[in-house]
């Protein structure tokens, strides 16, 4: 299927050389410049340009991927297995974790839609040849490729980003690299205050430190609204949980993650245009109940 990116070029001045405004039908990954802009795009994006009076254009869009997927049910302890270690590529997912969802964005965000399969799994109903012949760990999510199996979100990130096709998501300079490990390792120290606060264990400024350091964190590289000024595995690691707390903290606790933090206004209004992420995600209400039912259990 194809898909129409329509690019329209807003503010600042004429471009000094329009370089196309035909359409263009993209075969592979590839980058297309424009006047004061280059963005990548997907394979079977249709690509047209619009000059208008102004040139200067928000890219997180050209993160976008051209192709469209009916997502399959999640498999149940009813469910067959799907034929192990035939060499085919799979994902396994929950459609509602927030460590799945970032493998799953990676997948997207590079165009991997058709090399690797997502297998959806009900973990409230698991199938139990998911512990015994995929992963003993029993976690979601998971990546079988080359006959291997291999967890952990954040190391299923870069194992994606690094062994398939598709545009880097990870920066080659150093000093972003740097602060991307710590912003790594930072992710559980910013969940923990937060779900504390939302549980009721801790603190509304408990949790406003962990925001405050996202914040802090937003404001280091200027080239750009992400975390490491362009769009990256970074983005993708912090968007699932950055998304679950906007939503119940408002809903829930009448409280605005963004208010007093203009960065992280803008991070989210940027990462709601991403379409590899907006693909991952569920109704906010089903997840401000998931969490509910959760911090009712105290789980
Ligand atoms: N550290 C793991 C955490 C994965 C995880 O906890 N996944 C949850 C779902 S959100 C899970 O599979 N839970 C099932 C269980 O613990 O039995 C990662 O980053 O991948």
């Amino acid at each position: 299927m194809t898909t129409t990116l329509k690019v329209s070029f807003r503010s600042i001045a004429p471009p000094s050389s329009p370089l196309t405004s035909r359409p263009q039908i993209l075969d592979s990954w590839r980058i297309a410049k424009f006047p004061n802009t280059t963005i990548l795009c997907p394979p079977k994006l249709r690509l047209q340009s619009s000059f208008g009076k102004k040139t200067r254009v928000s890219f997180s869009a050209a993160m976008a991927t051209g192709v469209e997927e009916g997502l399959p049910p999640a498999l149940t302890s009813t469910s067959d297995p799907p034929a192990i270690f035939d060499g085919k590529t799979r994902l396994y997912i929950s459609y509602t974790c927030p460590f799945a969802q970032r493998a799953w964005i990676a997948r997207n965000c590079k165009g991997l839609e058709e090399k690797i399969e997502l297998v959806p799994i009900n973990l409230q109903d698991r199938p139990s040849w998911y512990k015994e012949k995929v992963y003993p760990p029993n976690k979601v999510p998971s990546l079988e490729h080359n006959n291997e199996v291999k967890g952990e979100s954040l190391d299923l990130i870069r194992y994606i980003d690094s062994n398939f096709e598709g545009p880097s998501l990870f920066p080659d300079d150093p000093a972003k690299r740097e602060f991307a490990e710590e912003l790594f390792s930072y992710t559980d120290s910013f969940s923990k205050p937060v779900i504390s606060f939302f549980k009721g264990d801790e603190t509304e400024a408990a949790a406003g430190t962990a925001f405050d350091y996202i914040e802090t964190a937003l404001s280091k590289f200027e080239d750009g609204p992400f975390f490491l000024g362009q769009f990256s595995l970074v983005d993708i690691a912090y968007a699932p949980f950055i998304d679950r707390f906007q939503h119940f903290a408002l809903d829930v606790k009448k409280c605005d993650i963004t208010a007093g933090r203009p960065k992280l206004a803008a991070w989210i209004e940027e990462m709601n245009k991403n379409v590899g992420f907006n693909k991952t995600r569920r109704d906010p209400k089903e997840l401000v109940e998931i969490y509910k039912k959760r911090f009712s259990a105290r789980i």
